[in-house]
């Protein structure tokens, strides 16, 4: 037990230096910086993700909506991962991979910011959700993992973590959320 929980410690370690190491941070800046203009303008953050990546979309669009650290209006932001009724009547009459999608295309609005999580960036309910938000002019950013899958031709800011493994990713994934976060509480 105790090698095990050593092991993951270091491999948590190691994808942080590499981050620290790569353009990641610098990525990140820009997807503040659309975030923010998005708000600013009177726009809104979409959040969607299968599995970890649902409960980071509803962790993260609580952030904006409640607050993250300092004393704020809420801001625009939904995760299209909580309503059952939605999910399930559409995933029924239309089919599971067009969850997001279809209230991309209902809620979304030229000048919103659509965040997806996928650490295969593979799943196809959040590749189309990205399709759908780019035929309506909204920015994709993409949280993925080592190689991105197919995210990397989708979004327009890929934040790709270098980890193959879907944990060591979420867990990065978090990381990375949180401090847009902050930046974007900051600006
Ligand atoms: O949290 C975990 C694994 O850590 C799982 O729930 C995981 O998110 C699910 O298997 C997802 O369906 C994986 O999808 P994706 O990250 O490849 O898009
Ligand atoms: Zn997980």
């Amino acid at each position: 037990m105790n090698r095990i929980i050593e092991q993951r410690l270091a491999d948590h370690l190691e994808v942080l230096q590499k981050i620290q190491a790569s353009d990641l941070p610098q990525k990140l800046k820009m997807c503040a910086e659309c975030v923010t203009k998005a708000l600013s303008g009177g726009h809104k953050v979409l959040f969607c993700g299968n599995g970890g990546s649902a409960a980071d979309s509803q962790h993260l669009a609580a952030e904006f909506v409640g607050r993250f650290q300092k004393e704020r209006k809420g801001l625009p932001a939904i995760a299209l991962t909580v309503d059952t009724s939605i999910l399930t009547s559409v995933a029924n009459d239309y089919g599971y991979e067009t969850v997001f999608a279809r209230q991309v295309q209902a809620l979304g609005e030229r000048g919103d910011v659509l965040i997806g999580i996928s650490t295969s960036g593979n799943s196809k309910n959040v590749l189309l959700a990205m399709e759908e938000a780019k035929t309506k002019g909204i920015i994709c950013i993409g949280m993925t993992a080592e190689g991105g899958g197919k995210m990397t031709d989708v979004a327009d800011i890929c934040l790709a973590v270098p980890a193959r493994e879907t944990a060591r990713a979420q867990e990065m994934h978090i990381l990375l959320g949180h401090i847009l976060c902050e930046l974007v509480d900051h600006e």
